[in-house]
């Protein structure tokens, strides 16, 4: 493996690289010699050591960057300066999933460790069943272990010589691949340094996104706190990802440099190991995802970024602890049982630059996150005294004190706009930090204050009226809460492109949903907060996987899950507010591509999507198009399913009962008497043959029904043509005959054709909604008046058929008086 080149400072042993020298080298040493050795002014705030002129050091101003000299000079586009890349695919896989360009097999770190432990719960397992076998797995994994330690071993050998190697695992795709500069020629003004430029070529992002341009300035070269609001998918990890970067490459250039000068004392001056970055979300995929991307962004550079997340072994997340990672991204609940039982390397936050809350306005929700606040309070603050509870007391009081003050604090989140008036604060610039603060954070100027959050925060927030991502189109079916099951069944049949996701609001729903579409041959992977972790993993990793894949899911996911391809959101259960609503569709429509949202809304549901729809300052969504001569058919197969589940799940629970009797029965040590007479055994027998035989009879008819595609009622085996013909058929049939057309079969082309078999063609939703949706207005007081009216029409009814019913029996009573 070649060593990555460092910046000319760390002189790393160029002994070792003795591979053949190609172009690339000589551009990378073209980086090498750059002088990114830069002299800071006197008044940088962001020296590492105060009072000592030992240590210089911080951010560049911008005017300090030569920029010819880094070859960052703007680039007139398509002037490019090519460089040679074997391996263009890569870039496209980087793209994809960052994970994988961590390691090379693709799996993350914390995926490795979940293998290991699932490797140890196998050995587990099997110790119950064979010794033998468990002896023989942990040998192999002594071997897998040894072979590793000998590899990094080699490793570290090569990298002798280096005392900082700032570039380390040099696994330098960049070098390896085509890179057009010009093509990145916006990411120019945004000053980042040259790995961070390379790791940019790496993942191919051509440009910043919208928040990054604006977040990068403020929070790498200004060092300001920010508080960032954008859409969706716009990018917003990186927006805090590369300012603590970039500000950790500089700083360990400046503490290089000291080292040439100063040597053994410049480590009593600038002690490293300490955590310098704490991250925290509200989910545990959220935290294991945003590590995999910084660790994609810091691949090359000598920054560890771990994940500590509940649902893991604690063990284990102590022992990467030791590592001393830089960077910590984690969730509340975790970080603070490791914090609060003193975990050395989270308690010593004197050293602390950056403290980060994704997804902030969720982390205020219900007083859920006291953890947070805890968190929070071993925060060191600007104006407390200073504790010190360091070994190296001294020199860390002087970086403490410090570092207190220049510490950074970033609050992300795509719907902080959202909540009462806070978007009205944000765009008057105007949100003050109050200084008495009660008990409770409840809201995000009181989370941000408590966090340290200086008052010239830079407030970016880039979210449009709608909130919503531009590219998504957002539909509904209005249905009664029965239907619901078919209408998604037709969804994912008819419209099935692409990955989507299924959102639920109650477990419940979910298990519902994924045991009928599972019986009606839809594999489907659920996630749910009630799941083992190891599960919560491997359904995202699958649906990760599967290009087509569906995943039913609760709002665990609904915040920050980022997987590329996810076409369709479809919102089985209406959420309950309007920013979950935001974040369940933003799982679509990410990172410029587009999407769409599908709410199937009941009756009861009318008025709270009306003034769901209110809040996007949305009048109107679209009514997604139903080919109704397909609903016959989809009926009769629901109807077949909804059978076997009641047959299978009054099965389980009987079957869960007696296990819980039996387990019962023998915890108190009591045999279980069988008191069943002769004749009820026999009608037990009995009736449970029955079931089987009217289960398989089930079970026949509706694999009968799942050979065939799902066609509507009007469907003519032989023919497409006729007039009538929907926009959603008629889309269906002209995919079909394009792909019939049998050039490869050399008819010719007057021949005429004749479509004899007709398979089952899915039309994407979202081309679906653009042929064929309309517009419905959603006036929640229209939709309400609505309501009104037609209760009044139903009791004016109500009352009209009594007073008829009274007149009626006075008339008989009048009757028959007369009659007597
Ligand atoms: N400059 C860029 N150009 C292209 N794609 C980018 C760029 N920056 C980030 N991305 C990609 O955009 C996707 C969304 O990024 P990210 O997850 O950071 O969005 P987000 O704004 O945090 O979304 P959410 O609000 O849902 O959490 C990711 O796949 C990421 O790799």
């Amino acid at each position: 493996m070649a060593a990555e080149p460092s910046p000319r400072s760390f002189q790393p042993s160029k002994k070792k690289h003795n591979r053949k020298r190609t172009r690339q080298d000589a551009e990378l040493e073209r980086f090498d010699s750059l002088p990114w050795n830069p002299a800071l002014p006197d008044d940088d705030p962001f020296s590492v050591v105060v009072g000592t002129n030992e240590l210089e050091g911080g951010f560049l101003s911008l005017e300090e960057i030569d920029e010819a000299a880094y070859g960052l000079g703007i680039p007139q586009p398509g002037v490019g300066n090519r460089k040679e890349k074997k391996d263009k695919q890569s870039t496209k896989s980087n793209k994809r999933k960052p994970s994988d360009v961590d390691g090379d097999s693709g799996a993350t770190e914390v995926e490795k460790e979940m293998e290991e432990e699932e490797e140890e719960a196998e050995v587990d397992e099997a110790s119950e069943k064979d010794e033998n076998l468990k002896t023989k797995k942990k040998k192999k994994k002594k071997k897998k272990n040894k072979k590793k330690k000998m590899e990094n071993e080699k490793e570290n050998e090569s990298h002798k010589g280096e005392e900082f190697p700032a570039v380390r695992n040099g696994k330098n795709d960049v070098e390896d691949e085509l890179v057009d500069e010009a093509e990145y020629y916006a990411w120019n003004e945004l000053r980042l340094h040259p790995l961070l430029m390379k790791s940019v070529y790496r993942l191919g992002f051509k440009e910043p996104t919208p928040i990054q341009k604006a977040c990068i300035p403020a929070a790498a070269h200004q060092g300001k706190d920010v508080i960032g609001a954008a859409e969706t998918g716009s990018g917003k990890t990186l927006a805090f990802g590369l300012p603590i970067l970039q500000r950790l490459l500089e700083e360990q250039e400046k503490t290089a440099r000291m080292f040439e000068q100063k040597g053994e004392e410049a480590e009593r001056i600038a002690p490293k190991g300490f955590l310098r970055a704490l991250i925290i979300t509200p989910t545990r995929e959220l935290a294991l995802q945003v590590t995999d991307h910084l660790k994609a962004a810091a691949n090359g550079i000598d920054v560890r970024v771990v994940p500590i997340v509940g649902g893991m072994s604690t063990e284990k997340q102590e022992r990467l602890l030791k590592k001393r990672p830089e960077i910590v991204v984690g969730t509340p609940g975790r970080l603070w049982e490791l914090m609060s039982g003193g975990e050395k390397h989270l308690v010593e936050l004197h050293s602390l630059s950056f403290f980060v809350l994704d997804e902030a306005d969720r982390m205020i929700e219900n007083g859920h996150f006291r953890e947070l606040q805890s968190i929070i309070d071993m925060l060191p603050m600007a104006n407390s005294p200073i504790e010190v509870n360091s070994q190296n007391t001294q020199n860390c009081a002087t970086v403490s004190s410090f570092q207190r003050k220049k510490r950074q604090t970033f609050v992300f989140s795509a719907t902080i706009a959202l909540s009462a008036d806070f978007r009205k604060k944000l765009k008057r610039g105007s949100l003050k930090l109050k200084q008495s603060l009660p008990d409770e954070l409840n809201s995000i100027e009181k989370l941000s204050e408590r966090a340290g959050m200086k008052a010239n925060v830079a407030i970016i927030d880039l979210t449009s009226a709608s909130i919503l991502p531009d590219k998504l189109e957002d539909s509904f079916i209005e249905c009664r809460e029965e239907e619901k099951d078919a209408y998604l069944y037709y969804i994912l049949r008819v419209h099935g492109r692409g990955r989507t996701i299924v959102f639920c609001t109650s477990i419940a729903a979910l298990r519902h949903i994924s045991s009928l579409l599972c019986i009606l041959g839809i594999n489907v992977w659920t996630l749910h907060a009630q799941m083992q972790q190891r599960a919560r993993l491997k359904a995202m990793d699958r649906f990760r996987g599967n290009e087509h894949g569906i995943l039913v899911a609760t709002d665990v996911v609904a915040r920050g899950i980022d997987i590329p391809g996810v076409r369709t959101v479809v919102h089985y259960q209406l959420p309950h507010s309007a920013e979950v609503y935001v974040h369940r569709s933003g799982r679509t429509a990410r990172a410029s591509a587009d999407g769409c949202s599908i709410a199937l809304v009941s009756a009861n549901e009318t008025s709270k999507f009306a003034s769901l729809c209110k809040s996007f300052s949305k009048e109107s969504f679209q009514s997604f198009p139903l080919e109704h001569s397909y609903m016959p058919e989809v009926l009769k197969r629901l109807s077949l399913a909804r059978q076997i589940d009641k047959i299978l799940r009054k099965d389980s629970k009987e079957k869960a009962k007696k296990s819980w009797l039996e387990r019962s029965a023998e915890s108190v040590e009591l045999v279980m008497d069988d008191y069943d007479s002769e004749e009820e055994k026999v009608n037990n027998i009995k009736q449970k043959k029955a079931t089987s035989v009217q289960l398989n009879k089930l079970q026949q008819e509706l694999n009968m029904l799942l050979s065939h595609p799902l066609q509507p009622r009007t469907f003519s085996h032989r023919y497409v043509a006729g007039a009538g013909v929907s926009p959603l058929l008629q889309h269906q049939f002209e995919e079909l005959a394009r792909q019939n057309r049998p050039e490869s079969q050399g008819l010719g082309e007057n021949k005429r054709e004749k479509l004899a078999v007709f398979g089952q063609d899915c039309v994407e939703p979202l081309q679906a909604l653009r042929s064929a949706g309309h517009k419905v207005h959603m006036d929640g007081k229209e939709i309400a008046d609505k309501r009104r009216n037609m209760d009044n029409l139903r009791r004016k009814r109500k009352e009209e058929k009594k007073r008829m019913k009274d007149q009626r029996r006075k008339q008989r009573k009048r009757q028959k008086m007369g009659s007597e």
